[in-house]
């Protein structure tokens, strides 16, 4: 089997980085031929994910966080072979997309059950919205797109200088208690499958393939990868003390319950932003810019060899 491996050498911690070694001598082992592109920034994981298709990889796996794995997954379905399989070994901060599924501990078992692993056809976002210098950004992505205090809550942990020593999960809940502080609703209107389903200021949206998002919140914890739909997740603006009683409650998923926040099912979203402020958009961990914005699941797009 022909492996293509796009790997990003600074995502998450330096104890994840140096399993790396181990990972990749029990991938040479189990494979004929294997090809390594390491990543410098932004765009080039999508860039060697299309590169690694179009020269005749059977799988190309993502070694990084949820950016790379979004990345490459953009790159794989934009590629002249969009059905070459696809595969992750998480190493990320937030390593969120990985929660949906559940890997085998140490790495050798972890590459064991990579390879053996059936490949099936699970669902991919496709997203377009405004870049950061007012360009059309179109993306595929795997997890989550998300807008409204995420945006800049994604923005602070991929920037922050400080704090990189911290466990993912705790960095993300950091900066996400220092933004919530500092956000002010921002008026959206919301259109699911063509309709006007929600107009009024939010706090967040979360359009959901997978389930985990902001290292280890549980916002959407019935989207299932292969359902044909995305999960929308709104929670409406509110004070900030009831957002921080929300943001306890999405660790563990019970936030859906909560009068704040409404779920809807849909296979395109629409979002415009109301007013004169436009929201800022998260997109599997990465932030590539504002609204408006557009969201399509493409159904069974994506072909996984997962755990
Ligand atoms: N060699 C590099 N040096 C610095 N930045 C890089 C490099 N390669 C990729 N990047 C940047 O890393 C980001 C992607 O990081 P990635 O998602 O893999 O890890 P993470 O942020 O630690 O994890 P997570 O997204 O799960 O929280 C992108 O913004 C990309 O531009």
């Amino acid at each position: 089997m022909k492996i293509g491996i796009v790997r990003n050498p600074v995502a998450g911690s330096a104890a994840a980085r140096r399993l790396w070694p181990r990972l990749l001598a029990a991938l040479r082992r189990q494979a004929s031929e294997t090809t390594i592109l390491e990543t410098r920034g932004a765009g080039d994981a999508a860039r060697h994910a299309r590169s690694l298709c179009d020269g005749g990889a059977d799988l190309v796996i993502a070694v990084g966080g949820d950016g790379t794995i979004g990345e490459t997954v953009d790159g794989i379905l934009t590629s002249s072979r969009p059905e070459t399989a696809f595969s992750f070994l998480a190493q990320g901060t937030g390593a969120d997309f990985a929660r949906n599924f559940s890997p085998a501990g140490d790495p050798e078992a972890m590459v064991e059950a990579l390879l053996a692993a059936p490949v099936r056809s699970v669902d991919a976002g496709l997203m377009h919205c405004r870049g950061e210098d007012g360009a059309p950004v179109e993306r595929h992505f795997a997890n989550i797109a998300s807008f409204g205090v995420p945006g800049p809550i994604v923005r602070s942990v991929n920037t922050a200088k400080r704090g990189r020593s911290m466990p993912g999960s705790l960095r993300f809940l950091y900066h996400s208690a220092r933004e919530i502080l500092r956000y002010r609703p921002e008026g959206v209107r919301l259109t699911l499958d063509g309709k006007i389903t929600f107009e009024g200021p939010i706090t967040a949206i979360a359009v959901c393939n997978g389930a985990w998002f902001g290292g280890g919140m549980h916002v959407a914890p019935d989207a299932v990868l292969d359902d044909g739909f995305f999960d929308v997740v709104l929670l409406g603006g509110a004070p900030t003390l009831n957002v921080f009683g929300l943001l306890n409650k999405l660790y563990s998923g019970a936030h859906i319950r909560d009068p704040l926040v409404r779920v809807f099912r849909a296979r395109t979203v629409e979002a415009e932003p109301l007013g004169g402020r436009a929201a800022l958009m998260d997109c599997d961990g990465e932030a590539p810019g504002s609204l408006p914005a557009r969201f399509e699941c493409l159904p069974g797009r994506l072909r996984l060899k997962s755990f």
